[in-house]
C-alpha cells in the first residue's frame, strides 16, 4: 500500500535559514492578480463612505476592472470587510450580483478586483427615463428578485439596497453591488439582526424603528426601488431623522399615479407592507405575485430576457482629473 509519509525538516537549516526560504517561496507564487503593479488606474466611478471605486486596466489580461480601494483607517471593521470579501466570492454563481476577481490588501488599503459594469447604475437609467414601463419595472424587479433571493438562500440581508447600487452590464442586464453593510448568518435568514443601517429614504420601518429584522428588510428596500421605477419618485419622504423617516411611513401612504397598471401597485403596496409578517417576501414567494406571473424564472436565471432598455455605456477613457485623487500609495 502506497503510505503518504510525513517530511522531516532538514536538522542542518537554522530557523532563519527557514523562514526566509519561505518568505521567498510566498513572494515567488504571488499570482498577478494580487500584485498592485499590473493594475494601471484610469479614472474614478464612484466614491463611498468607505472609499473609492476606481477603473482599471488589468495588464496581464489587457481587461477593465472596478477596483475598490478601501482605508483600513475608515470606519469598516476586519468583520465588515471580510463578510464584503466574501460575498463578492459568491458573485460568481449568480449572473445578478457583482463578483470579485480577487480580495488583497496591502499595510493601509484593502483592494476588491471587482467586474466593471459599464452600463452604469439603475439610478442613472431611471434618472434618464423619468419612470419606467410596467414591462420594464417587471425586468428589472425579476432579475434582482433572482439576485435576492440567492442571497437569502445564503443567509445573507444586504441592508443597502437602493438604485445606486443596483449595476448594469453593457447588455443592461442587472448586477447587485456594494455588500459593504451586508449580514451574513449560516442558518439562512433565520437570525435577526439589529442596528440602523441602509440609506435614507429606503430603510424599512422596523429598521428605523432600530428593533430586530432579517431579510424582511431588503425586501421593503426593494418596494422602494420598484414604486421609483415605476414612478420617477420615493414613495415616503427621506427627509429628517430616522424618528422622523419612522413618523412619515407609519402616518402616510404612497401616492400611485393613475398610469401605474393595477398589479403593479398592488405589487409595491404588498412589499411595502409596515407590518413585517404581512409583507410580500416573508408572508409568500414573491415570484409568485400576478405582477410577475408571466415572468419565465429559468430564462432570467439563463440571461435569455432582452434587456428592455440599453445603458449609457459608461466612457473607458482615462481621465487625468480624476487620476489625480488616486491614493499615493498606489501611483
Ligand atoms: N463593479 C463596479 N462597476 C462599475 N461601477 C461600480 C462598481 N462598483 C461600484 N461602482 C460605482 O461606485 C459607486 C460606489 O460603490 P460602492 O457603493 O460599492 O462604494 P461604497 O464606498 O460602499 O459606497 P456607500 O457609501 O454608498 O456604501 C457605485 O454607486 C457605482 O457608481
Amino acid at each position: 500500500m502506497d503510505k503518504k509519509r510525513k517530511r522531516s525538516r532538514s536538522p542542518e537549516k537554522t530557523s532563519t535559514e527557514r523562514r526566509d526560504k519561505k518568505r521567498y517561496r510566498v513572494e515567488a507564487i504571488t499570482p498577478p492578480a494580487l500584485d498592485i503593479n499590473n493594475y494601471q488606474l484610469v479614472k474614478k466611478l464612484g466614491e463611498g463612505s468607505f472609499g473609492k471605486v476606481m477603473l482599471a486596466s488589468y495588464a496581464i489580461k489587457k481587461q477593465h476592472v472596478a477596483l475598490k480601494i478601501i482605508e483600513k483607517e475608515k470606519e469598516m471593521s476586519h468583520k465588515e470587510i471580510k463578510t464584503e470579501a466574501a460575498i463578492l466570492r459568491l458573485g460568481r454563481l449568480c449572473p445578478f450580483l457583482i463578483r470579485a476577481y480577487a480580495t488583497f490588501q496591502t499595510e493601509s488599503l484593502v483592494l476588491y478586483v471587482m467586474e466593471y459594469a459599464r452600463g452604469g447604475t439603475l439610478h442613472q437609467l431611471i434618472k434618464q427615463k423619468g419612470y419606467f414601463r410596467s414591462h420594464e419595472v417587471r425586468f428589472y424587479s425579476a432579475e434582482i428578485v433572482v439576485g435576492l433571493q440567492f442571497l437569502q438562500e445564503y443567509g445573507v440581508v444586504h441592508r443597502d439596497l437602493e438604485p445606486e447600487n443596483i449595476l448594469l452590464n453593457k447588455e443592461g442586464h442587472v448586477k447587485i453591488a456594494d455588500f459593504g453593510l451586508a449580514c451574513v448568518h449560516e442558518f439562512k435568514g433565520s437570525k435577526a439582526y439589529n442596528g440602523i443601517s441602509g440609506a435614507s429614504g429606503y430603510m424599512a420601518p422596523e429598521v428605523l424603528a432600530n428593533t430586530a429584522y432579517n431579510a424582511s428588510a431588503d425586501w421593503w428596500s426593494f418596494g422602494v426601488v420598484v414604486y421609483e421605477m415605476a414612478t420617477g419618485k420615493l414613495p415616503f419622504s427621506p427627509d429628517g431623522t430616522s424618528k422622523k423617516q419612522l413618523e412619515t411611513i407609519m402616518n402616510r401612504e404612497p401616492y400611485y399615479p393613475e398610469r401605474v397598471r393595477p398589479e403593479l401597485c398592488d405589487f409595491i403596496k404588498q412589499l411595502l407592507k409596515k407590518d413585517v409578517k404581512q409583507r410580500l417576501g416573508v408572508c409568500a414567494n414573491v415570484q409568485d405575485h400576478p405582477f410577475l406571473s408571466s415572468v419565465n424564472w429559468r430564462n432570467v436565471k439563463k440571461l435569455r430576457l432582452e434587456p428592455p432598455l440599453k445603458p449609457r455605456i459608461v466612457s473607458a477613457k482615462l481621465n487625468l482629473a480624476m487620476a489625480l485623487s488616486i491614493p499615493p500609495e498606489l501611483t
